[in-house]
């Protein structure tokens, strides 16, 4: 069934597991998510993103969020696994307005590059909307350092969340749950030395909001991939990401929501390289995106299990 974000966050911040979010921008992303999904009897959050939301509109906002909406109710109103649609990182009121108004179950206020009042400030206007009609919301504090879809957050501005800022900011917006900066960062270059996340400023955000908390940039651009995109031309030099067991310990530590679109987007491209390379007279998309899917299934399936989500449909 289509449920809200918040339906499946609450369970896993009462069960102490995490549930991925999981970006999409066109159908054969939703169909592994989904199939992955329905293999592992989990739960699953799809998100998008402004940008997603543009292209799928070609520019229309309105009808790229009612395009999603559509896709994504095609298939969780024909599954027994709970799905949910999410904006992610939502900065246009515009955008964010025309995705309630489309049907998504939750969206992302991301204020986070302004400063601290003026974060609650938009945060608790979004909230009382959303609230109004029935639709959760979640916030970011902190800064994360990196590319956060094609916005680079210069690494001098990248401040890790205040634990006690966090305890005020959820009282006087009321948001549902809450994605505080650990030291992640988006896209496939997270680390300039070893992966390393601030787990006390975690212990201490989950210890005084008892929310369900979300890790942004949780890509672990995966060995096996890299070396697949690599061998058949890409150039993914200096990629790393979140290492699994950093992942398995912040969701010890309270996180409940997993933000993972690279790892996806790497996948796909990993696969669809090879294909071409091995396939040259193929024109057919039903062909050359099937192998593609696979190994974009098979990586949330692994997820899934890690996470600690599988059987918890
Ligand atoms: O935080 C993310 C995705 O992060 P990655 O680039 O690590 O997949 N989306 O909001
Ligand atoms: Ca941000
Ligand atoms: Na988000
Ligand atoms: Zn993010």
């Amino acid at each position: 069934p289509y449920v809200n974000t918040k339906d499946i966050l609450d369970k896993a911040n009462k069960g102490y597991y995490a549930v991925p979010a999981l970006n999409i921008n066109n159908l054969e992303f939703l169909q592994a998510i989904i199939e992955a999904g329905v293999e592992e009897n989990s739960p699953v959050i799809i998100e998008t993103s402004e940008g997603a939301i543009k292209y799928a509109g070609d520019g229309d906002v309105q009808r790229g969020a009612s395009l999603f909406v559509s896709m994504v109710r095609a298939f969780a109103d024909n599954t027994d696994i709970p799905v949910s649609l999410h904006v992610d990182h939502g900065k246009s009121f515009k955008i964010l307005m025309a995705a309630i108004k489309a049907g998504y179950s939750s969206i992302m206020i991301d204020a986070s590059e302004y400063p601290f009042e003026k974060n609650i400030e938009e945060t608790k206007k979004m909230v009382e909307i959303a609230h109004s009609v029935g639709v959760s919301v979640e916030a970011e504090l902190g800064r994360l350092v990196g590319i956060e879809d094609n916005v680079m957050v210069q690494s001098h501005e990248a401040a890790l969340v205040d634990p006690n800022e966090a305890k005020q900011f959820v009282e006087e917006t009321g948001v549902d749950f809450l994605a505080p900066a650990i030291g992640t960062s988006h896209g496939a270059f997270k680390f300039k030395g070893e992966a390393k996340l601030d787990f006390n400023r975690l212990k201490k955000v989950k210890e005084l909001t008892g929310l369900p908390l979300v890790l942004h940039g949780a890509s672990s651009v995966p060995e096996e991939v890299k070396k697949l995109a690599e061998k058949y031309g890409a150039d993914f030099r200096g990629a790393k990401g979140v290492p699994s067991d950093i992942l398995t310990e912040s969701v010890k530590y309270g996180i409940n929501k997993v933000n993972t679109d690279t790892d996806l987007r790497m996948a796909f491209i990993a696969s669809l390289r090879e294909y071409l390379a091995n396939n040259p007279g193929e024109f057919d998309p039903r062909k050359y995106f099937k192998t593609p899917k696979e190994l974009v299934k098979n990586i949330i399936r692994e997820r899934l299990r890690l996470l600690g989500c599988s059987n918890k449909a």
